[in-house]
Order: C-alpha cells, then sequence, then structure tokens
C-alpha cells in the first residue's frame, strides 16, 4: 500500500484519542498478572480485554513484545508450542481504564498430541464464550502461509461462539513487496467468508515496527469504556 493512502486510512479509522490511549496503553507499565489453565481461576471481568491468538510461531510473542517495546515480556522461542495458558497482562495500571491483554496459547503445532489439542480447545472454547468482558480476538496469520486449515477451524469456532475477530498479518518484513498486497487482498476475500470477522485486515512486522501504531490505536480504541 502506497504510504499516503495508509496514513489516509489510519487517520479516518482512528481518532486522535484513540491513537493517544493506545499509545499510553502500551507505553506505561505491562504487568504480568497470571498464567490461567481453568477458567475458574481468570481473573475478575471488571475491565475490557483484548485476546491474542495464533498458531505456534506465528510471531504471537515477539509482536507482543514489540507493541510494549519491551524485549521480554512475552517468552519468544524457538521451541513452538510451549505455552499451553491464558497469560494474562495488566496494561494501563496508571490510568482511569486500565485493560487486560490476554496471550492466548498457540495451536496448531505438529508434535503435540491429540490429547492435549482437546485440551487447548475445551479451554479457549470456554473462555472464548463465557468472558463478557472479551471485546475483540486478534488473530495472528503468518503472511507468508496465509489461512491454513486450522486457522479456519478456530475462524468457525469463533463465528459459533458470536466472538468478534480481526486478522492481524505476522512477518509481512519476510515477503517481498510484490507479495505484500496479495497476501492483503487474498486474506481480505477469505475473510469475507466468516461471519464474525472483521473486514479490515492489519499487517504488522515485529521485526521493522510495521502496523504496531495502527494495532495499539485498534486496542486503545477496543478497550475504552
Ligand atoms: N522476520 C521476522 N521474524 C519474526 C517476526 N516475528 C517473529 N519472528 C520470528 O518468528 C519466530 C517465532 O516467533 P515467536 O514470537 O516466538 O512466536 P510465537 O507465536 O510466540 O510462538 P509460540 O511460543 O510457539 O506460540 C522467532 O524466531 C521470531 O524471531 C517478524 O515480524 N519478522
Amino acid at each position: 500500500m502506497k504510504p499516503w493512502a495508509k496514513r489516509r486510512m489510519e487517520e479516518e479509522r482512528y481518532t486522535q484519542h484513540d491513537m493517544e490511549r493506545g499509545r499510553l496503553l502500551f507505553a506505561g507499565r505491562v504487568d504480568f498478572i497470571m498464567g490461567a489453565v481453568s477458567l475458574g481461576t481468570l481473573p475478575g471481568a471488571d475491565r475490557p480485554e483484548v485476546a491474542f491468538a495464533g498458531r505456534s510461531n506465528v510471531g504471537k510473542s515477539s509482536l507482543v513484545n514489540a507493541l510494549t517495546g519491551r524485549k521480554t515480556l512475552a517468552r519468544t522461542s524457538n521451541t513452538p508450542g510451549r505455552t499451553q495458558e491464558l497469560n494474562y497482562f495488566e496494561m494501563g495500571a496508571e490510568m482511569n481504564t486500565p485493560a487486560y491483554l490476554v496471550d492466548l496459547p498457540g495451536y496448531g503445532y505438529a508434535k503435540i498430541e491429540r490429547k492435549k489439542v482437546n485440551a487447548w480447545t475445551r479451554l479457549v472454547k470456554d473462555y472464548l464464550r463465557g468472558r463478557p468482558n472479551l471485546r475483540r480476538v486478534m488473530l495472528l496469520i503468518d503472511s507468508r502461509h496465509g489461512l491454513k486449515e486450522n486457522d479456519r477451524e478456530i475462524m468457525h469456532m469463533l463465528d459459533e461462539a458470536a466472538v468478534n475477530y480481526q486478522i492481524v498479518l505476522t512477518k509481512l518484513d519476510k515477503l517481498k513487496v510484490a507479495d505484500r498486497d496479495k497476501i492483503l487482498k487474498k486474506t481480505q476475500e477469505d475473510a469475507k467468508k466468516f461471519i464474525a470477522c472483521h473486514p479490515i485486515i492489519m499487517a504488522t512486522s515485529s521485526e521493522k515496527g510495521w502496523g504496531l501504531e495502527d494495532l495499539r490505536a485498534e486496542i486503545g480504541q477496543l478497550t475504552a469504556f
């Protein structure tokens, strides 16, 4: 996308207030609250939350770290599929409208046995159905691969649970310039087939810092009361 076109979209999509709130949310303290293995142990639903989901190795930890400008907040790894908990982070503790960021366990790692996949599905399904303060799930998709079968399964699950979700492409820097627009358009077309999927696809690179300002603003807007 041409920089001017991108700039215009940003201006139309977010108010100054959203951008400012997004910036402040991620600029202050972002504290790890807990890793929940069951719904019974989740923190109270007293503030809005946004969850991050995606296949193992999609770049979720890198993105969360890049958003907060920290290197060690969410664990990045070369051993996909290790985290099997709902990891809660509190953002904007010093603001009067704080929010939670929830890092959902990665899915689709081939070496995980069926039993664990079932446990993941159960935990995440229960979470998605029963969390009234969940404003949106950011569904991360590796821009080199596009939507895979298990991404589509999750999208159907989100559709059924009537959870608002939005696709965030990751690792855009790994694509050739000409391929970036192609994957964006293709994903946009795919997204139309899913009822609860947000029509706007966000594109990011944690490595280069691309799309982070937009994503912060989006989350700022979503978690404003
Ligand atoms: N070039 C490039 N590499 C990236 C980017 N984001 C992540 N990576 C790399 O992709 C690999 C996986 O990244 P992680 O952030 O650990 O992925 P994850 O989704 O948290 O993985 P799990 O812990 O399995 O859930 C790492 O080697 C990262 O360095 C990006 O924007 N650009």
